[in-house]
This record gives C-alpha cells, structure tokens and sequence, in this order.
C-alpha cells in the first residue's frame, strides 16, 4: 500500500495577524500546551520567530524539531511546495507523525488566498484540510490598523477566533471599542483577549468545525453572535468601511440542488467581495442540518449535524462581505427561496 494514501489528512490552521501583532507570542504560548504536542508549524523566517530556546535538535536545513515535540520549518519557495516537502517527509517517517499543521503569515498577508491554495489544488485537498482561522489584533494598535490597512480588515474578516493582544497595555475603554468594532466586522468570530485565563485550554486551534463534538457548539455559536449583534446595535455597526456582516434566513426548507447552483451563481459573479461564508441550512427531505463554510470564491465540502443546536431552526447564513451591498444578495436568496416553494 501507498504509505501516503494511508495516512490521515493534516488540519492546518492559520495564524494570522498585522505586523507586531503578537503572532509568535501566542505561538511561544500554544506550543508548549500538550494538546499541540503533535503539531508542525510553518513559518517564514527562524529568525523572526526566536524560538532559539525552544530548539533541541535540527533534523535538515530548514526543519527543526523544538522541545515541546513540534516540528517546526521554513517556507522554502513556495507554499505549496512547503507543504508537499512537508507532507513528504511525514509519509517517509523522516520528521514525527505531525496530526496539525500551524501556518504562521506574514503581518501584510492576505489569508485568503493561503485557503485557496489549501482547498483547492488538487493534489493538497487530499492530503490538508482546513482548521480554524486565528487573528491576533493588538489592542494597542489594532483600530489603526483596521483603518489603515485593508489586509488588517481581511485578516479579521476570515477570522474563526479573534485573540486580542496587548491588553494589558491599553485602556479599558479601548479594549471594549476594539471588541465592539471587532464584532461588527466579523460576527462570526469568537473574540478572546490574550490574557483570559481560557486561552491555554480554549484550544485556540484544535477544537475546528471538523471535530464532531465542537461542531454544533460553534455553528450555534456563530449564529448567536450575530443575532445578539442585531438586537444590540444599530445596523451601521455592522459595517466598517465597505466590509459588512449580514445573515440570510429562510424558514422553509432548500431545494439542495437548486441551492447549489444559487450559491455558485453567487460566488462566481462576487467570490472575491465574499470573504467569509458560514450557514446552517434545512435542506428538503434531511431531518438534521448541514453546514457550510467557505471562504472567498471557495466552499468546503457540507457536514451533517446530528441535530439542530438549541435554539435555531431553519437556515442561516452569515456573510462577510467586502464592497457587496447586502440588500442585493438578500433579493436574489429570497426570490431564490420563493421559487423552491
Ligand atoms: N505587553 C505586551 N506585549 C506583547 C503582547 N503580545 C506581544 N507583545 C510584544 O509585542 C512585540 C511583537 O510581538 P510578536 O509576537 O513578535 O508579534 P508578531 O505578530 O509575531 O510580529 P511580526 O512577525 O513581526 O509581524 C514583542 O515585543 C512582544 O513581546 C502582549 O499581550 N502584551
């Protein structure tokens, strides 16, 4: 047997955040956790990193394996090249059977286009599967950044989980302004700052929509948050700059097919405005729910609930989007919707 073919896909998970933000901090921080013991971490540059301390002992050039167990390498040319060499390696038994794979930008990356590499070569989705997104924004100056920026909004947009660092050198009054605007960006995200006391368990990166016990707590989770979002602020919060979060509902149950080709009429048209995509659907004729996630132009393969989360019935869907007027995409979903019934 192909030893490649035999082994289990790697979840990798990104870390991605501005420039100074914090990203290797809280990579210090994770990897010293024991649920991360079996994880490798890509990163650009050694150098930047400074995990001198953490390296016992150098299996090649560009792969280290640090204290804690980790493996850890340097992007060599290009990412997917990084990953194949990387993947290689682990089929060949030349660095540790690594399950989780940390991904750590560059402060001025785009994570969107990292997904697309993921999912879509066809050579890589056989052998990755995408994890959890984590932004790190500085509380400092993250605001800034988000003004400033347009690949700190992105960053924050794509996000899973939002850690806000540097909290313990900003005020209160503008850690909360941080949070609320963070929250009007990316509804979907859960916002944790660096200094809470769940972050070493929270499992910042391991528990991902993949993992069949945390899927129907975070897909309730997303949802809650941005209902609780509607109810407590004025539509205008949900917007910053031209990024701007909204939900599509619909009470009776889609037609799967014609679903489908909406969706991909949808994201072929606006697929670079949609950053961010993440539904709960009633499909016709299935008892429990789906769930869908994407990012940008590129959807991940639908999952089956086993049950509805508490609370929610029907579809939802959150859409982060990026110079897409909601109203637009509203009137196409209900005509959509109108037509299956
Ligand atoms: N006080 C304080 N300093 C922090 C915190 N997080 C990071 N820092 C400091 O901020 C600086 C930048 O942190 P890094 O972890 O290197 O940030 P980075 O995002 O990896 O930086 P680049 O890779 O250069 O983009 C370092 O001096 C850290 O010690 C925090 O929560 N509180």
């Amino acid at each position: 047997m192909n030893p490649e073919t035999s082994l289990p896909p790697v979840t990798v998970n990104i870390l991605t955040g501005f420039l100074g933000s914090g990203k290797t901090s809280l990579l210090k921080r994770l990897l010293a956790l024991p649920a991360l013991k079996d994880a490798a971490v890509l990163i650009n540059e050694f150098g930047e990193v400074g995990i001198d301390h953490f390296l016992v002992e150098e299996v090649d050039d560009d792969v280290v394996l640090l204290k804690s167990g980790c493996i850890c390498c340097t992007i060599r040319g290009d990412l997917k090249g990084s990953l194949l060499d990387l993947h290689e390696r682990r089929a060949a038994g030349r660095v540790p059977p690594f399950s989780r794979l940390i991904l750590e930008t560059t402060g001025l990356a785009d994570p969107g286009p990292i997904v697309a590499t993921l999912v879509a070569d066809p050579v890589l989705r056989h052998q990755f599967r995408m994890g959890n997104i984590v932004t790190v924004v500085d509380a400092v100056n993250g605001a800034e950044n988000l003004d400033r920026f347009p690949e700190s909004s992105r960053q924050a947009a794509v996000a899973d989980r939002l850690v806000m660092s540097k909290t313990d050198l900003a005020d209160e009054e503008t850690i909360n302004a941080l949070r609320h605007r963070l929250a009007g960006l990316n509804p979907a995200a859960d916002i944790l700052p660096l200094d809470d006391v769940r972050i070493p368990d929270a499992a910042l990166f391991v528990s991902d929509i993949h993992d069949p016990t945390a899927r129907a707590r975070e897909v309730a989770r997303w949802l809650a948050a941005e209902a609780h979002h509607h109810d407590h602020h004025s539509h205008d919060l949900n917007r910053h700059g031209d990024i701007r979060a909204f939900v599509l509902t619909s009470d009776a149950p889609l037609d799967w097919a014609r679903f489908g080709l909406w969706l991909s009429m949808l994201l072929n048209r606006h697929g670079t405005e949609v950053l961010r995509l993440k539904g709960l659907l009633s499909i016709q004729g299935v008892d429990t729910p789906v769930v869908i996630q994407g990012v940008q132009h590129l959807i991940h393969k639908p999952v089956h609930l086993d049950d509805w989360p508490d609370g929610i019935v029907g579809t939802r869907i959150v859409v982060i989007a990026k110079g897409l007027d909601p109203e637009i995409v509203r009137r196409s979903f209900a005509a959509f919707v109108d037509q299956t019934n």
